[in-house]
């Protein structure tokens, strides 16, 4: 064989191969799946190199049930108009020395989500100079690669059920409440004159789904007006003068957007607290999904380090659906891990930090110094925009005491109220709004991951009657 046609048939299978690993790179970059919003016009560009879109829809998502808003710098407390009872005490603990607050960085690992994992780079192939090739060969055997074998290993992503509509769509989860409230008061009302045993008894009924006595009175007040008027004469009327009387009573004026949209220059910060068991690490993946649902790049900073399950837990919630996680070894320091997670999603430009505290027991004075210590280091970093308190709404007055304690070592911006499809006592909701002036932002309805809803006023008290 003469050296030309050696030559030609050399160059050949080059350009053959470069077209080939050309192909396959192109299909595999279609088969990965891209939690990053791809920068359309008129969106900001982050000033670290990478790109992220600053919403500025003023908080309203087309389409999602949930209400993301954006936190007003360098203040995380509730733009409500009145607060039905006095604020919150101030937090007492001094805030720590900054030197004891540095973070142990070699202390936190970062788990990057599978679908976030750095593209890898293809080197451009080696131009081959187009030598003058006399005569090129028909390639005998041209190589036919008919599929290149995917290298993305990353695992599956959930489908996540739809955002808009859950609480309506959940509201059987409600059942056990809505006897409680719905058929036993419904009932006394359509009966026509209420002679003073009924409104007693409707009293107490309040009083056993967990109202509170002073929303209970405030309730059975209005009622006793709203029949005054005279005009209520059927069933359908007792219906509506109840529903009115509910929804007004449940502050529908309260801001219950979550605080989770970028801001400018950093992502938004949400903490996540509560005593353990409450259901805070599974509140903390739920909102997770909802917030990869809406197009956020999440990643999560799992600083319950009390409980080495409890990162485990988060890190498969995060790979569930895509989202980073920020963990550190078991008792490591929960502020230096929050910290870190807070200092990663700065650098990574992704949307929103869900932090995920220990599930600390309210009596422990230390522990609970901890969360607040947990905040201040934080917001060396980035002001934290929402804390959310999550509650078991099965464990009534003892909830309240618990929120309590937590309102006064960090200010809340909202209630997650878990576990309401396990109980009649959907009244609770009315009772830690008006106890702690801080509105029930989300609820959750089961144990299932997709089982987290916003908390509407209007469909939550149609889902009692
Ligand atoms: N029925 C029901 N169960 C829930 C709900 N939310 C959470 N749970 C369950 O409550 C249990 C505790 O949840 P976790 O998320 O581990 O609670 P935690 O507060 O993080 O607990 P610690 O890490 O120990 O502090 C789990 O079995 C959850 O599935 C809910 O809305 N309804």
């Amino acid at each position: 064989m003469d050296t030309q046609l050696i030559v030609g048939i050399v160059i050949a299978i080059v350009v053959i191969l470069a077209l080939v690993a050309g192909a396959g790179y192109a299909l595999n970059r279609r088969r990965r799946i891209s939690l990053r919003d791809e920068p359309a016009a008129g969106t900001d560009q982050v000033t670290d190199g990478s790109q992220r879109q600053v919403d500025r829809s003023g908080g309203y998502k087309a389409g999602s049930g949930f209400s993301f808003s954006q936190g007003g710098a360098g203040s995380a407390t509730l733009d409500r108009p009145e607060p039905p009872t006095p604020p919150t005490p101030e937090p007492v603990a001094e805030p720590e020395p900054a030197a004891q607050v540095e973070p142990e960085t070699d202390e936190t690992t970062v788990v990057q989500p599978p679908a976030a994992e750095p593209e890898p780079v293809v080197e451009p192939e080696p131009v081959v100079e187009p030598e003058p090739v006399a005569e090129p060969e028909p390639v005998a055997e041209p190589a036919p690669v008919a599929e290149p074998a995917p290298v993305d290993t990353a695992p599956a992503l959930d489908e996540i059920a739809p955002t808009a509509g859950r609480l309506s769509r959940l509201r059987g989860r409600l059942s056990r409440s809505q006897g409680a409230i719905g058929a036993s008061v419904l009932g006394l009302l359509g009966a026509g004159d209420l002679d003073e045993d009924s409104w007693e008894e409707i009293e107490d009924t309040l009083v056993m789904a967990d109202l509170g006595t002073a929303a209970t009175s405030t309730v059975t007040e209005r009622l006793r007006e709203e029949l005054a008027t005279g005009k209520v004469r059927s069933a359908e009327d007792a219906r509506a003068a109840l529903k009115r009387v509910l929804v007004e009573q449940l502050h529908p004026e309260l801001d219950r957007s979550v605080r989770a949209l970028p801001h400018a220059d950093r992502p938004a910060v949400v903490l996540v607290a509560g005593v353990n068991g409450v259901g805070k690490t599974t509140t903390t993946g739920k909102l997770a999904r909802v917030l990869v649902a809406d197009g956020r790049r999440v990643l999560l900073g799992a600083a319950d380090t009390f409980r080495a399950a409890a990162a485990d837990q988060l890190q498969t919630w995060g790979e569930r659906v895509g989202a980073g996680i920020v963990r550190g070894k078991e008792g490591a320091d929960p502020a230096s891990v929050a910290f870190d997670a807070v200092s990663t999603g700065i650098t990574e430009g992704v949307d929103v930090v869900l932090i995920d505290t220990a599930g600390r027991l309210h009596t422990k004075a230390g522990l609970m110094d901890e969360l607040g210590k947990v905040k201040r280091v934080v917001e060396k970093k980035a002001v934290v925009d929402e804390v959310l308190l999550v509650l078991d709404a099965t464990v009534g007055q003892n909830g309240l005491m618990q929120a309590k304690v937590f309102a006064d070592v960090v200010s809340l911006t909202g209630v997650v109220l878990t576990k309401l499809d396990g109980t009649a006592k959907g009244g609770i909701v009315f009772r830690i709004q008006e106890e702690l002036g801080v509105p029930v932002k989300l609820v959750g309805l089961g144990e299932g991951a997709d089982d987290l809803a916003p908390f509407e006023p209007e469909a939550f008290v149609d889902a009692l009657l």
